[in-house]
């Protein structure tokens, strides 16, 4: 079955390299894994490719999340009560990406991969049919060891820079990053905002200046006027963690949550067509 969706689905950058030459801005779900439980995270991540998105951010619950805000941290402490462990998010994950149109990127803590080990963490993650990684907490120096093992397993490392990331180093994340560039819009934790800081408009001049890889927004966006306002100030793809992470935590049911969540992400891609 992992051939078959190795094959299905492609990956990050080929994803934007479509979405380019249809003139369009991808929308990137995040949701955490376990939160209520797997079998609904199952059904939201068809129900997110159902809607239309064009990647899907799906987070491993860790138990220090440490550049997430109260409403991830909550939702991974959730998760991880009711037992969720990375074994068991793969086994969800070998039965549910057959079943996707759109590519995922696993969310971890470099933790969880230390304790397996680099390169049988890539080859587990492969084997599922994922094709792309996020890891908000290794320094760049250490990415050198990851990116190659990512590479040899054929998945796309995605880097973060921040609006206090000094221009130098940003120039080495773009280089180094693979699949899409993440952009982090405001300095802090993720966390929906009341609005997203224009400082956003000159970041993305700055780093479309220094590569022509694509650049996703993440960080505070929770509407659609903040959707349509980043791809207008030139952003390849749109993230949105926490506003959706709310939508699930917060229903009373999964069957609820998961009716909210189609509402929602419905109303984000029609902000963006
Ligand atoms: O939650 P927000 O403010 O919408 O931001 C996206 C964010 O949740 C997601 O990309 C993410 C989840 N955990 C992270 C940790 C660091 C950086 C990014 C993340």
């Amino acid at each position: 079955m992992a051939a078959l969706s190795a094959t299905a689905t492609v990956g990050l950058s080929e994803t934007f390299t479509r979405l380019k030459e249809q003139g369009k801005v991808a929308l990137i779900p995040y949701i955490t894994a376990g939160d209520p439980d797997l079998a609904t995270t199952a059904e939201a991540l068809k129900l997110l490719d159902r809607c239309g998105s064009d990647i899907i951010e799906l987070g491993v619950p860790y138990s220090d999340p440490l550049a997430d805000g109260p409403v991830i941290q909550a939702a991974a402490s959730r998760a991880l009560s009711r037992g969720t462990n990375f074994a068991k998010v793969i086994s969800m994950l070998e039965d549910v990406v057959p079943q996707l149109s759109c590519p995922i990127a696993l969310f971890t803590y470099y933790n969880p991969i230390l304790k397996r080990g680099i390169e049988k963490f890539m080859a587990t993650v492969r084997d599922t049919g994922v094709h792309g990684l996020v890891v908000p907490d290794v320094p760049l120096e250490e990415t050198e060891m990851l990116r190659k093992e990512a590479a040899r397993h054929n998945i796309e490392l995605v880097l973060l820079t921040t609006p206090t990331t000094p221009k130098i180093r940003m120039k080495a994340i773009t280089e180094a990053s693979e699949g899409f560039v993440y952009l982090v819009s405001a300095v802090g934790v993720t966390g929906a905002r009341a609005s997203v800081s224009a400082k956003v408009q000159s970041l993305l001049i700055d780093i479309k200046e220094a590569t022509s890889k694509p650049v996703a927004v993440g960080f505070g966006i929770s509407k659609p006027e903040h959707v349509k306002q980043v791809a207008e100030w030139g952003a390849d793809g749109v993230i949105v963690g926490s506003a959706m992470v709310r939508i699930l935590g917060d229903a009373k049911s999964p069957e609820e949550g998961l009716k909210e969540l189609e509402v929602f992400t419905t109303s984000l891609k029609s902000a963006l067509s």
